[in-house]
């Protein structure tokens, strides 16, 4: 054997929804890699609306069977403030989806120029309204002339039991805790993106880039859980969280095994910041002129990484359909059953 090392590898391919989506290579050493890259295949594109799908139609069972059982349909309430294209869109759809799985979805809208104290009275009257189980405040908030909103003092204002969104620093903290009560939509989404595509992070080196509250910190903290703090699907990971003072961000980049992207600039991560056969989740939405772009630039990257998400269709599905998800939690936290 001339003292040189063997190395006998298993390769097992794997598919998400049907589609071959590459090969694990199981050596020796125990190390478990998946290497699509070296079998010269682009990247399989992970089917967000598949899955939100899925999802949807697992909350709308469960919705049936609350129901069922004698309680009221879930509620959820968004407040909706000014009128942000983008904005009315994603409300619009909230209530649609929850039309679809049973849930009574319902739509404060308030002019731009209402002011932080008709919010926050409007806030405390959901809380104490025993109708509503679930209340979100669709962001971002308006800034006018007159007018600038204090985004966290109404955050805070809303009842943890009812902040489907997670985003109250009660939820927060059971977060980190590794105890959480809800978990916040897109980072819940792509946990159960990659946990229903069969894509274990467990042991490996994710980079997350971007720190928002909304994305980046409850996706790293999520995916550093043990497993079952945050579900069953995905955890263990070692993770990395860059953001715009990260030194040399390219270079910690290629390191992850999996790079998730939520900085909202539109294609920001090149192939050359990707580690070959890297799974790729692009959390970014940016319209440029008439298009939609994620903070990934797609086509290069697709040739370089094992899975990628796309925009649309990617990440942006699954928020709604974890909000529904939480929104039947909420209803069922505060009926007790
Ligand atoms: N209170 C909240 N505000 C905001 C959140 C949130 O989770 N809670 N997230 C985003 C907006 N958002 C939901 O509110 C959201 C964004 C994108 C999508 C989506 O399905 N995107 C599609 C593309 C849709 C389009 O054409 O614009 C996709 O990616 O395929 C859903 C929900 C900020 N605010």
């Amino acid at each position: 054997m001339n003292g040189e090392s063997t190395r006998t590898i298993t390769i097992k391919r794997i598919s998400h929804y049907g589609k071959p989506i590459g090969y694990r290579h199981l050596t020796e050493q125990g190390c478990d890699e998946l290497t699509q890259h070296e079998a010269n295949m682009t990247a399989v594109i992970l089917d967000g609306k598949q899955v939100a799908a899925e999802i949807r139609a697992e909350t709308a069972k469960e919705v049936a069977d609350f129901v069922a059982g004698g309680a009221p349909p879930p509620c959820l309430t968004a407040v909706l403030v000014g009128e942000d294209p983008a904005s009315q869109v994603y409300v619009r759809n909230k209530a649609r989806a929850c039309e679809k799985a049973g849930i009574d979805g319902r739509t404060h809208r308030l002019p731009a120029d209402a002011g932080q104290d008709e919010l926050m009275a409007l806030i405390a009257e959901l809380n104490t309204d025993t109708n509503v189980n679930g209340i979100l405040v669709q962001l971002p908030l308006p800034t006018t002339d007159a007018v600038r909103y204090d985004e966290r003092e109404i955050l805070d204002a809303i009842d943890p039991l009812k902040d489907v969104d997670a985003f109250s620093p009660v939820n927060v903290g059971l977060l980190m805790q590794g105890r959480p009560r809800f978990l916040p939509c897109t980072p819940h989404g792509i946990v159960q993106l990659l946990g229903r595509s069969n894509l274990s992070v467990a042991g490996k080196k994710v980079c997350v880039v971007g720190r928002s509250d909304i994305v980046g910190k409850p996706m790293a903290m999520m995916l550093a859980q043990k497993t079952g703090a945050c579900g069953p699907e995905v955890a263990n990971a070692t993770v990395t969280l860059a953001h715009s003072r990260t030194a040399d961000l390219a270079s910690v980049c290629r390191d992850a095994d999996c790079l998730i992207a939520a900085v909202g600039r539109p294609e920001m991560i090149t192939a050359d910041m990707i580690k070959p056969g890297a799974i790729v989740i692009d959390v970014g939405i940016n319209r440029v002129g008439d298009k939609l772009v994620g903070d990934v630039a797609f086509d290069q990257a697709k040739e370089v990484a094992s899975a990628i998400t796309p925009v649309p269709g990617g990440v942006g599905p699954l928020t709604i359909a974890m909000l529904l998800h939480n929104t039947l939690a909420a209803a069922k936290l505060q009926s007790g059953r």
